[in-house]
């Protein structure tokens, strides 16, 4: 199969879709790798590493897409790159489609089948999203703590706080992968550190990991209201998969907030759990104030610590990228249920069922997609 890579365009996404290394795998294997010069610059692969990989470089975005069969990305496309969606075109990436109506509406327009990352499963875990709630899990009390600051607009504490002086309260909405890595940063800071979470379980599960180094709160209207009122960072870490994100804190919640508190909504790829959240920000300004509370939404946090992130994202979708070239897309998931789970577009039809329901469309299983003539619109 030819496997191109583009570079990514988004603001600031400086990460890539496969490493050198990746590409050794796939050339191994009798594949053609096809890299856009620059694409591995930002997460510090060179071109000559490629090269030397095996992998052809290409001069410009076009011609990777209009050669490749299948595309690897890291972020979803963005509406310059529509163009070059054609019928049969194997587009393997995050996808977020729930609130992109506009991206899902032209992957199914021009027949692309496309297996978003964020849907792939493993049993009940997501391995294709786990790496990067990791990374922005971390990233998200790091950066709360820098936007605390005064010289950042905030309301000038330490989450830590020193002896004599209480520590910063940390509520995060949502323990799953996000959730726990935030906490185990909140926990290292020194913060006060509370989890809401809708599964019981869950809480079970995170009050063993970490014991009376956190609060537990189950999530209701009740305590996730007592959670924002008292946080100096709030996190939104809630997923429900493929699906848009619940408006679980309202806008009388943020008013409660203290002037100069944090909010980082991680949930945003997915449309935001914060209703005072109307814009998705950018890593050159990634904060807008509403309330008196700073608040940042940014879609891509992992692109900014992109030397840690490509490495921890290809070490999961390389493999299965593997199946996908070596089998071709259909048997690929086919033969594997948990990739099947990733296809969110196949034959201009949805395929997920979670995005079919929150774009209000009609969903099809893949079987069913694939066995209607497809019409190009
Ligand atoms: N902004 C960014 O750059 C990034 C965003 N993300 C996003 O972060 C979000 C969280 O991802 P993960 O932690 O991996 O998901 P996860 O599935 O591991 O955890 C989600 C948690 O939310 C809980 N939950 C569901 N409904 C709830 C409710 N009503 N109240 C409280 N908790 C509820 C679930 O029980 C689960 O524990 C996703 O939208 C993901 O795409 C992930 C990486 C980067
Ligand atoms: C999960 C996701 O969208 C990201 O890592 O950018």
């Amino acid at each position: 199969m030819i496997i191109g890579v583009p570079k990514e365009i988004k603001n600031n996404e400086n990460r890539v879709a496969i490493t050198p290394g990746g590409v050794v795998s796939f050339v191994k294997e009798g594949h053609k790798v096809l890299v856009e010069k620059g694409a591995g610059l930002g997460s510090g692969f060179l071109d000559e590493e490629y090269a030397q990989a095996g992998a052809e470089l290409i001069n410009g975005a076009a011609e990777v897409w209009n050669s490749a069969e299948m595309v690897m990305k890291v972020k979803e496309p963005l509406e310059s790159e529509y163009g070059y969606f054609r019928a049969g075109l194997v587009l393997f990436t995050y996808l977020h489609l729930a609130p992109e109506p506009a991206l899902a509406t032209a992957l199914k327009e021009k027949g692309v089948f496309a297996i978003g990352y964020e849907t792939v499963t493993e049993g009940r875990t997501l391995p294709l999203l786990t790496p990067m709630s990791e990374v922005a899990g971390r990233m998200s009390v790091q950066l709360g703590a820098q936007f605390l600051q005064k010289n950042h607009g905030g309301q000038g504490i330490l989450l830590a706080g020193v002896p004599g002086v209480s520590r910063g309260k940390v509520s995060i909405i949502g323990g799953g992968v996000v959730g726990t890595n935030a906490a185990k940063m909140a926990i290292g800071l020194g913060a006060d550190v509370t989890i809401v979470d809708l599964s019981a379980d869950r809480l079970r599960q995170l009050d063993d990991i970490f014991g009376a180094q956190i609060n537990t709160l189950i999530s209701n209207p009740y305590n996730i209201a007592k959670a924002v009122a008292e946080a100096d960072v709030l996190v939104g870490a809630v997923l429900i998969p493929g699906a848009k994100a619940p408006k679980l804190v309202t806008e009388e919640m943020v008013k409660t907030m203290k002037a100069g508190s944090v909010i980082v909504d991680v949930a945003i790829d997915q449309g935001g759990i914060v209703e005072t959240i109307d814009q998705v920000t950018t890593h050159d300004n990634p904060v807008f104030e509403k309330h008196g509370v700073l608040h940042y939404s940014v879609a891509n946090m992992p692109g900014a610590v992109a030397k840690t992130s490509t490495i921890a994202l290809t070490n999961v979708t390389v493999p299965y990228a593997l199946q996908i070239a070596g089998k071709g897309a259909l048997k690929a998931v086919q033969e594997n249920e948990g990739l099947l789970n990733g296809v969110n577009i196949a034959n201009g039809k949805i395929t997920c069922k979670a995005v079919a329901d929150a774009l209000g469309e009609e969903y099809y299983t893949v079987a069913q997609a694939m066995s209607q003539e497809f019409t190009l619109i």
